[in-house]
């Protein structure tokens, strides 16, 4: 936050001194006022002729001023809000995969809409008045003396109590701010849940418990806005009250020094006017602490999102893949969770060919997810040309590897975008992954070929299309590995069949393919099949070799 006023600091500095400018000249207004009233009372045409004139011309520069002030303060709040929302979003992004995974997306959605408006509604705006009012204040305080110094004191003991409301519901407030700020995130992501489930909701008819549940959620967070709201219309009804009876003491004591002789009533009426802009500005001030001290959790938050700072695999080293993979003693679990990867021992050579086949919940995709860099909390090593993937930059080593999962995250875009991901490849290089992928095999189907528009999350597709355009996207960056990992299921077994198969006679391709429903004389072309048994790889070897030697693997394919 700090950051970024630092960065908008000619843009703030302009605002207060517009803003500046703009209180002086509405507290000046009252020296019109008295001026105006003593011309009157004297009878001096000509005064009253000359200040007619002089009013129009300041009421017009006021005018001119605030909106200028006002425009200020809005390309502020702009530039504030859009380069925090910018914060937030790189901070999230420059997560590692386990911290990414531990927080739920909505928050993240929550955080980047939600939080942003509180912050501009009860901070940023508040701020800004605060500067402005107290300029005000200030003002007003200089003039109050000059016109009368006993005023200026009567109205400073009375106005002593508008203090006491912030001191009560500080806070109170505080604790309400973070609740609804908890809330709305909680909120969003129920709804995020909720539209993600669409298919599930329709065809288990769960339409009226989807709607119940919504309308408690709904409930609830209207509930905690309206008891945050409620406490800062207290604080404020209380402050202006306060405010009000220290205005009624300005204008009884100004009364009673006009009978004594030693005010005009020009000066009754500036004080009058003047008692406003001394009391608006504390009631201001004293309602809009509250709002930004009880931002305090939200901003910590936002900071938290902004100021990331990864306690993973931090390495530099660019990695290389021109001998082999090792992996040695490599054990692993989730957070506190039982073991998942017992002392695995495994080589993956260049260009060869592997298979992992084991029963559901094994440890193979997490084996995977351990190659690419995504958790960093394991025991034994992995190595990479004999460098040890702690040394690694884990950015270019994803770059080295494509991953294609079983479910596939499409863009709302068309086909070649989903393919080619914001590069630009050749038509030979696009045309050899879509003949590969077995894409150009449903793309004639429709008019719009390439430029077709899968919809949201693909929707427009068929999920062995959605995995054949995956294949596409990760043959056309031309990695030097690739994994599979299940990414043929939902394609029928002849084209998966074949996809595979091309797979396979890639040369210079590593390919890792985890796979349930491989056939045998496609597993007879991978150089080593690797059978995982509850986190440990109880057997390796040829193809035939296992089959031959009729034990776990045999036992398992069998079935
Ligand atoms: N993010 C996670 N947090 C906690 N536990 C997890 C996580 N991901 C996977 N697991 C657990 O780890 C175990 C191994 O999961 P993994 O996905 O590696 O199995 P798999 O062999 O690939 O299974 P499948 O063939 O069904 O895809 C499972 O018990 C699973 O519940």
């Amino acid at each position: 936050m700090k950051e970024c006023i630092k960065k908008n600091k000619v843009l703030l500095v302009l605002t207060i001194i517009f803003s500046t400018i703009s209180s002086i000249s509405i507290v000046g207004l009252s020296l019109f006022i008295q001026e105006t009233i003593d011309v009157a009372t004297s009878g001096n045409m000509d005064g009253f002729s000359k200040i007619l004139i002089y009013s129009m011309i300041y009421g017009i520069s006021i005018g001119v001023i605030y909106s200028i002030y006002d425009i200020l303060s809005k390309v502020f709040i702009r530039n504030m809000t859009k380069m925090i929302r910018s914060k937030v979003f790189r901070g999230i992004f420059k997560s590692n995969y386990k911290d990414f995974t531990s927080i739920n997306t909505a928050d993240y959605i929550s955080v980047l809409t939600n939080d942003i408006k509180l912050i501009e509604e009860n901070y940023i705006n508040p701020l800004l008045q605060i500067l402005q009012y107290s300029v005000m204040f200030i003002v007003t305080v200089i003039l109050l003396i000059y016109i009368s110094p006993i005023v200026t004191v009567g109205l400073f003991v009375s106005m002593l109590l508008i203090f006491i409301s912030p001191a009560i519901f500080g806070k109170m407030l505080e604790k309400k701010q973070l609740a609804l700020s908890n809330r709305l995130s909680i909120f969003t992501t129920k709804i995020k849940d909720i539209f993600s489930g669409y298919d599930v909701i329709r065809s288990y008819g769960l339409k009226s418990n989807i709607i119940e549940e919504f309308e408690e959620e709904n409930d609830i967070l209207a509930d905690t806005k309206f008891s945050a709201d409620k406490l800062f219309v207290i604080n404020e009804s209380i402050s202006q009250t306060l405010g009000m009876g220290t205005q009624f003491v300005a204008i009884f004591l100004s009364a009673y020094l006009v009978i004594n002789g030693n005010l005009t009533i020009g000066m009754l009426i500036a004080i009058v006017q003047l008692s406003g802009t001394l009391v608006q500005p504390v009631i201001m001030i004293m309602s809009n602490v509250p709002k930004i001290s009880s931002m305090k959790p939200v901003l910590e938050r936002v900071d938290n999102f902004s100021n990331y700072v990864d306690n993973g695999l931090v390495g530099e080293d660019k990695p290389s893949l021109n001998n082999d993979i090792e992996i040695s003693n490599l054990s692993f679990n989730y957070d506190e969770g039982i073991q998942i990867l017992k002392g695995i021992d495994l080589t993956i050579s260049k260009s060869k060919k592997y298979a992992v086949l084991g029963k559901s919940g094994c440890g193979k995709s997490t084996l995977i997810k351990l190659l690419l860099g995504y958790y960093f909390e394991f025991g034994g090593d992995i190595s990479y040309d004999g460098n040890s993937i702690k040394n690694l930059d884990i950015d270019e080593l994803n770059k080295m590897i494509s991953i294609i999962h079983q479910n596939v995250y499409m863009f709302d875009k068309n086909i070649e975008d989903n393919i080619c991901l914001y590069s630009k490849f050749s038509n030979e290089e696009l045309n050899d992954a879509l003949r590969l992928s077995g894409v150009d095999k449903f793309i004639n189907n429709t008019e719009e070929k390439l430029n077709y528009l899968v919809g949201e999350n693909g929707c427009n597709l068929s999920g062995g299309q959605r995995q054949r355009i995956a294949i596409a996207r990760a043959l056309i960056q031309k990695t030097p590995i690739l994994v599979l990992d299940e990414g043929t299921s939902a394609i029928d077994m002849q084209t998966a069949y074949d996809i595979e198969s091309k797979l396979l006679d890639i040369d210079d391709l590593t390919l890792i393919t985890i796979t349930h429903k491989s056939s045998g004389d496609l597993l007879e072309r991978y150089d080593e099949i690797i059978y995982m048994e509850d986190g440990y790889i109880v057997e390796k070897g040829s193809y035939n070799d296992l089959v031959n030697k009729k034990d776990k693997f045999y036992e398992f394919y069998a079935v």
